[in-house]
């Protein structure tokens, strides 16, 4: 069955390994490259491997990015700059929330129906520009959508098999729910599979980290950008969820991701009064052949999560609204 998989931002770095794990994913079946720079060189690199993918690469020119985007099933976008350090991810918005706006109105023209998965940051704002995008051209569908939180939850169980060293990392379940930058990132400890313990200060000071793994990445990297390997790593690994639920119809594939609450239209109600009637939030959401199938709810959580839910929905409120105001204003 035809799979067309495209990247917007493609000869980043992000998008470059990105494109790679891709090309090794033989659900794919056609892998289009775009990029505003050096796409060609990438794609024709990753064409020699000897994977079933046929790998194009597209340029704005001769109408590239409609050419890129037509029939297309699944559009990632890593598109954008990353951060530098000293930045946080909102000082992002005023060059990425444009170029995530104009890469999201050609979707929504030439592939509304295809399944949207956003990494360019600040995600908590990116995600509802890409909705309030596809709103205005009449093609929205709230299952389709997700902001990519996976690598929140990849360092979040390699971040624990560091301190409870007999665990293995590639088991470990942590649901991270609220956002993508800093406060509003809330990994849920008390629900970790398998069951584990942690002292206050344990739980303390894990959550600090993941919350701040990113920085760790900006710090290390000195100017030279954000975190890009462990983010295709992370980026790969939720396209395939998609395509498991949506293509292969798996069942019961669950991944944490930022989307629209209305998405699961029987819970929609509860689960909005449960973030103090945000409409985008993290949880994890199983996925099934639309999209979004169910958003699990947060559940039972303790003091210390009850705290760090109460900064996170502060945050998302202004971060959520940032980027519907932005689409408004560009009317
Ligand atoms: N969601 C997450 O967990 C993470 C998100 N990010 C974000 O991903 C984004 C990309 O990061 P990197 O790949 O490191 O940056 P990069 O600068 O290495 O690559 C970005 C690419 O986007 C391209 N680009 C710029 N404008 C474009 C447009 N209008 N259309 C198509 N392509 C365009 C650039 O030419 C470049 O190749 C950043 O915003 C970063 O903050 C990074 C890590 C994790
Ligand atoms: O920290 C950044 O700017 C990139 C990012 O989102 C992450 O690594 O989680």
């Amino acid at each position: 069955m035809p799979y067309k998989v495209t990247v917007c931002g493609a000869a980043g770095g992000i998008g470059q390994p990105l494109s790679l794990l891709l090309k090794l994913n033989t659900d794919i079946t056609d892998l289009a490259l775009y990029d505003i720079v050096n796409v060609p060189g990438v794609a024709a690199d990753l064409s020699h491997i000897n994977t079933p993918a046929k790998v194009t690469a597209f340029l704005p020119d001769n109408h590239g990015l409609k050419n890129a985007l037509a029939d297309a099933q699944l559009v990632i976008i890593p598109a954008g700059v990353p951060r530098k350090p000293g930045m946080t991810r909102d000082d992002l918005f005023k060059i990425n929330a444009g170029i995530i706006r104009d890469l999201a109105t050609a979707a929504a023209t030439y592939c509304p129906n295809a399944f949207m998965l956003i990494i360019s940051n600040p995600v908590n704002s990116t995600v509802p520009i890409v909705a309030e995008v596809f709103k205005s051209k009449g093609v929205y569908n709230p299952k389709r959508i997700f902001g990519v939180t996976t690598l929140d939850v990849v360092r979040s169980s390699r971040f624990v098999s560091d301190i409870k060293n007999w665990i293995d990392p590639v088991a470990v379940r942590i649901p991270i729910v609220g956002g993508h930058s800093g406060p509003t990132i809330v990994p849920l400890l008390s629900q970790i599979e398998p069951a584990q313990d942690f002292t206050r200060e344990e739980a303390e000071a894990l959550t600090k980290r993941i919350q701040y793994g990113g920085d760790e990445v900006v710090q290390a990297k000195n100017g030279a950008g954000s975190a890009t390997l462990s983010m295709a790593h992370a980026g790969a690994r939720f396209a395939q969820a998609v395509i498991a639920a949506t293509l292969r119809g798996e069942k019961g594939v669950v991944e944490p991701t930022f989307v629209a609450l209305e998405a699961d239209s029987a819970n929609a109600a509860a689960l909005q009064a449960s973030v103090d009637g945000l409409d985008h939030f993290a949880l994890p959401v199983e996925l099934g052949p639309h999209g979004v199938e169910r958003i699990h709810p947060i559940g039972s959580i303790n003091a210390f999560e009850k705290e760090l839910l109460a900064i996170a929905i502060q945050d998302l409120k202004g971060n959520i609204q940032k980027g519907v105001d932005f689409v408004a204003a560009s009317k």
